[in-house]
């Protein structure tokens, strides 16, 4: 199934941005692309969410998201506190099988970062991505502290087994300090995964013609400009 699930060491790290950089790479090679937020926290019902920034930013994907909640906490705390109905990993995967009948590429947002939970019965993005098959992206920071939660993330989807595609840095400084430059190298060994892209800083608030001209270029060398599923580890539907 060609799906792609994108998740992150944290939340703020980049993970909207980087989708939005697949899905802006997927289009420019001709693939048709849905991006699924699995739950959006912490937006009004007449703000933008984190599906409709990747289509501002791509272009034409589609976009979807299952829940919004107001509360900017994670999706089980929000669907709690709005006395809501939370969404279940197994909706998640539902949605997104769906979505890849009718699409090249699906990518799955999640929430913060793999074990966030989405339900009561502590529910999450990875438990989503166990049910599809499907590999999971990394989304890290740049700088000090990143190699922990990397490696803390690659453990847990390895203990699951889950693929890690490899990551990415979500938003990598104008003027990398030591610590973001040995992390070029470090990041990929505590990830067993290779590094398949970084995002400049600021590159959200590019005007979208420019985000889409140059995001390919961001998910180099393993894209070398083109989109090519095999270096995300996406199985492309048959
Ligand atoms: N390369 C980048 N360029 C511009 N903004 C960035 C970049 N990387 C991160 N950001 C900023 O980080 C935030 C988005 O990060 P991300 O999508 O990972 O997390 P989030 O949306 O806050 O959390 P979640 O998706 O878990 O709700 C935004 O505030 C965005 O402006
Ligand atoms: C509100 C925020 N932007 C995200 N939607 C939710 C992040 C939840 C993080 C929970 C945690 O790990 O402590
Ligand atoms: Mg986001």
């Amino acid at each position: 199934m060609p799906v792609l699930v994108i998740t992150g060491t944290g939340t703020e790290v980049g993970k909207t941005v980087t989708t939005a950089a697949v899905a802006a790479a997927a289009l420019a090679a001709g693939r048709s692309v849905a991006v699924l937020k699995a739950a959006q926290t912490g937006v009004r019902a007449d703000e933008r969410g984190d599906a409709d920034e990747v289509a501002r930013l791509a272009g034409p994907v589609t976009a979807a998201e299952l829940a919004r909640y107001p509360d900017p906490l994670a999706p089980g705390t929000a669907a709690r506190r709005a006395g809501m109905a939370p969404v279940h990993p197994h909706e998640v995967a539902e949605a997104a099988a769906k979505l890849a009948t009718e699409h090249d590429l699906v990518l799955v947002e999640g929430a913060g970062g793999l074990l966030v939970r989405f339900d009561a019965a502590g529910g999450t993005l990875a438990d989503a991505a166990r049910l599809l098959n499907a590999p999971v992206l990394v989304v890290a920071s740049a700088g000090l502290g990143t190699l922990n939660t990397t490696e803390l993330t690659a453990r847990e989807l390895g203990a699951r087994g889950l693929e890690l595609a490899g990551v990415v840095i979500g938003s990598w400084p104008g003027a990398p300090d030591l610590a973001s430059r040995c992390n070029v190298a470090d990041l990929q060994e505590v990830a067993g995964a290779p590094l398949l892209g970084a995002l400049p800083a600021g590159a959200g608030a590019l005007p979208p013609t420019d985000f889409r001209a140059a995001a390919p270029a961001w998910l180099a060398p393993r894209l070398e400009g083109t989109w090519d599923a095999e270096a995300f580890r996406i199985r492309e539907a048959p």
